[in-house]
């Protein structure tokens, strides 16, 4: 039987449903005495479309490194679904697309796919369906059996997603997921985000591009390693009194108004 103690204890634990599903706080990444990311501290809760919108070089494949575990901070903690990071047991429970494909091109999509199920735990007939399913999202299904080196870049981008659904993760941390994906996939693609984010998925996701961003439930501003702003693409514009998101970018940026 639990003991009163415990019991009490047990009560006062948050259930998991209600821990953010990233919790970052007081974050420091320097590389020397070159400080790219400074203080950043952030939640995204379950079920959100988080976006990470900066420019070329403001720190968003650094922060995402972090998110994953793939990289550590210098100061600060980064918590996962509760559990702190780097935590090589979270690899089941997100799906990661890194900003270059890690992709073996010497294999086919389907033999890189069975690799990666591999690595997810999944196998026998759930994995054959769970790649039939992705690759339909990512409307690559027809060249499964392609060797990865006859693929497009786009291809290989789209294949990259296939890989960071394939086993259903509750979280998925997608580094600019539509780069070289054209206008009519990358419309379907944001369809599916969309998708998965009404099943309860959490997606965080950098960009850069403005009209993506507006698509996003709450946006992070990256500028010079900094956290900017955080809020709705309504509320960085109203707070920042812009009609438009790039123009709310400049303004709390610090910047002048054109
Ligand atoms: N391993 C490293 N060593 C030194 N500097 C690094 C390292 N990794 C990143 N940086 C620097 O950190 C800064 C942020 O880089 P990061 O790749 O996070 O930016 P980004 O916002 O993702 O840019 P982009 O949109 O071009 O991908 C850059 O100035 C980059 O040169």
């Amino acid at each position: 039987m639990m003991s009163a103690l415990s019991k009490s204890a047990a009560a006062s634990l948050p259930l998991e449903q209600d821990l953010p599903v990233v919790a970052l706080h007081s974050l420091v990444r320097q590389f020397g005495t070159t400080i790219v990311l400074d203080d950043i501290t952030l939640r995204v809760e379950r079920g959100e479309l988080f976006g990470l919108l900066g420019p070329s070089g403001s720190g968003k494949t650094t922060l995402i490194k972090l998110i994953t575990g793939i990289d550590k901070a210098n100061h600060g903690t980064v918590h996962m679904l509760g559990e702190l990071m780097p935590k090589l047991s979270m690899l089941q429970r997100f799906g990661y697309m890194a900003q270059s494909d890690a992709l073996y091109n010497e294999l086919t999509a389907k033999e890189n796919l069975i690799f990666f199920a591999s690595l997810y735990g999944l196998r026998g007939q759930q994995r054959n369906k769970r790649i039939q399913e992705a690759m339909e999202i990512v409307h690559l299904l027809e060249h499964l059996n392609k060797p990865v080196a006859a693929y497009s870049g786009g291809m290989k981008r789209r294949l990259s997603l296939a890989i960071a659904l394939l086993h259903e993760p509750e979280l998925l941390v997608l580094d600019e997921p539509t780069v070289g994906i054209d206008p009519v996939l990358r419309q379907s693609i944001w369809k599916e985000l969309k998708l998965l984010r009404e099943r309860g998925t959490t997606i965080i996701l950098t960009t850069h591009v403005m009209d993506e961003a507006e698509k996003c439930d709450r946006l992070g501003l990256l500028r010079d390693g900094k956290m900017i702003a955080i809020g709705t693409p309504e509320e960085l514009k109203q707070s920042s009194d812009s009609s438009t998101l790039e123009e709310a970018f400049i303004v709390l940026g610090g910047g002048m108004r054109a």
